[in-house]
């Protein structure tokens, strides 16, 4: 399964989080909007999509900037997850939750403080700052 996800970061430095709903696997966890990729689509377009979906933003596909990936490995009839992780500085409109328990605006240090799902421990290595 391929997943894209996006590290929305605001002017003051702060980088976008949800909190994923109590009821659903992780849930109560942090983790960076996106979702997964529909068969046949463009992994931007999804990612421009889910965040449409999720958080209200719009996005233009080109401002869009791949930062890096983690995956966990496949076993047995599990497929395994690969997430593409990009990042933005530009978009339109205010992020309201769509579906997330919570949204909230984080810096470095409080990024790696939240719990959060394996995958996103891997990918904030990316992240400077
Ligand atoms: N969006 C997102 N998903 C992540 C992250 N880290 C991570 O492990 N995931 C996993 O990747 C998958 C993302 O799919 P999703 O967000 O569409 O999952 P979902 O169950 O909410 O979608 P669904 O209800 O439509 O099936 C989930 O299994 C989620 O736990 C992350 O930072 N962002």
């Amino acid at each position: 399964m391929t997943v894209v996800a996006a590290a929305l970061q605001a002017n003051d430095g702060r980088w976008l989080m949800q909190q994923r709903p109590l009821a659903k696997q992780h849930g109560g966890l942090w983790e960076f909007p996106g979702g997964k990729v529909e068969h046949g689509e463009n992994p931007r377009d999804a990612l421009v999509r889910e965040l449409q979906e999720e958080i209200a933003l719009a996005l233009h596909p080109g401002d869009l900037k791949p930062v890096g990936f983690a995956e966990n490995g496949g076993r047995d009839s599990h497929p395994g997850i690969v997430i593409l992780l990009y990042s933005a500085t530009r978009w339109q409109g205010e992020a309201i939750a769509q579906e997330a328990a919570e949204l909230g605006w984080f810096d470095r240090s409080e990024m790696a403080e939240l719990p959060k799902p394996p995958l996103d421990v891997a990918l904030l290595q990316f992240l400077a700052g």
